[in-house]
């Protein structure tokens, strides 16, 4: 198992399926990719496409039916040794979750107790990975309530999750994610139910964070506004599969495959430039749905929605190929979009 020395984490040919008596949902099929030590890679896609079936098998939290079919999951802990977490037990899941890695999720209360104040709770955390006296662990809660800036973290300790606002509650969960220090943070659409101007504010907060705990963050969402705040890198998934990854700016500057393209043009206020207003128009809402992933077509799975098809899309799965400088398209026209 080898990884370059700059990648954290580096999903291999993953497919994670659910089966079912008579069909398979092949919800991740064959995504590859890799994060770099300290930087943010964002997972886009549209519901269904299987970015929360991917961070739940990188966390070891997927649900029967589901399970890692084939794959490799590398992830290099503190230690700089090497893990196959797509083969781990659940035991060394336990050992590995919260220290190593955290995730953070749209709703807060997934995390929080609502029985237990906020002191409590990210005390709590810290004493089930590292000994610590009550006292201790009370001074570690009030030092990350202060690292997520929630205003006199002191006085708010003894509050319970129901005594705070949204934006405040996500506070805590960040802080609570990041109490051992994990170098991996996994955030599924952590900011989605929050209204635009706290969105922002929790935005630049886990940016801040990463400054300072230098933790790499993969970050799934479905708007492409929020993707060109955080992230360093994108993947984009459709129908379970990678079809587009690239760097935040070149993504930006120029997509290379019509899905992605699409999606940016459903996503207000994102930086776009989409050419003639007859294409911008065109492409406004992407036509139709993710087509059912237990059966999918043999060629491209978003042929029947691209304005770019052409027959010799329905053909065969078209390969990722190099589409640009540093991108990567699963497009057999990705050089004339
Ligand atoms: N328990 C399950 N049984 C069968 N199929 C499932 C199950 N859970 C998920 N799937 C399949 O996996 C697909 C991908 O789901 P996933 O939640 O990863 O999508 P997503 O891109 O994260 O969407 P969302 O943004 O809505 O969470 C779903 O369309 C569904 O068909």
């Amino acid at each position: 198992m080898t990884l370059d020395a700059d990648t954290i984490l580096s999903v291999r040919d993953l497919r994670t399926w659910f089966k079912g008596r008579h069909s398979i949902a092949k919800a991740v099929d064959g995504v590859t990719f890799d994060l770099k030590r300290g930087k943010t890679l964002a997972v886009v896609g549209e519901s269904g496409s299987g970015k929360s079936v991917t961070s739940l098998s990188i966390m070891g939290l997927l649900a029967r039916p589901g399970a890692i079919e084939s794959g490799q999951i590398l992830f290099r802990d503190r230690q700089e040794r090497v893990h196959d977490l797509a083969r781990f037990s659940q035991k060394q899941f336990r050992a590995l979750r919260g220290r190593e890695i955290a995730m953070i999720f749209q709703e807060p209360m997934t995390s929080l107790n609502p029985l237990y104040t906020v002191g409590d709770q990210i005390g709590e955390m810290i004493a089930l990975h590292e000994p610590i006296s009550p006292s201790e662990a009370r001074k570690r809660a009030l030092e990350m309530l202060r690292h997520v800036e929630i205003p006199d973290a002191a006085g708010r300790l003894d509050d319970y999750p129901h005594q705070m606002s949204g934006g405040m509650r996500q506070r805590v969960m960040i802080a609570m994610a990041l109490a051992c220090s994990p170098s991996l943070l996994i955030a599924d659409e952590p900011t989605t139910a929050l209204d635009v101007t706290i969105q922002a504010q929790i935005l630049d907060l886990l940016r801040r964070l990463q400054d300072q705990f230098g933790m790499s963050i993969l970050f799934i969402t479905h708007n492409l506004g929020v993707v060109a705040e955080i992230a360093h890198d994108v993947v984009v998934m459709y129908a379970g599969r990678v079809v587009e990854q690239a760097p935040v700016m070149e993504l930006f500057a120029r997509q290379t495959h019509p899905y992605t393209r699409g999606l940016l043009a459903c996503t207000p206020d994102a930086e776009r430039d989409l050419g003639s207003e007859g294409e911008r128009q065109a492409l406004y809402s992407i036509p139709g749905s993710v087509p059912p992933i237990t059966d999918l077509p043999p060629g491209c799975a978003f042929e029947p929605r691209c304005g770019y098809a052409v027959p010799a899309c329905r053909n065969a799965l078209p390969p990722l190929v190099k589409a640009g400088e540093n991108s990567i398209s699963r497009c057999i026209r990705s050089h004339e979009i």
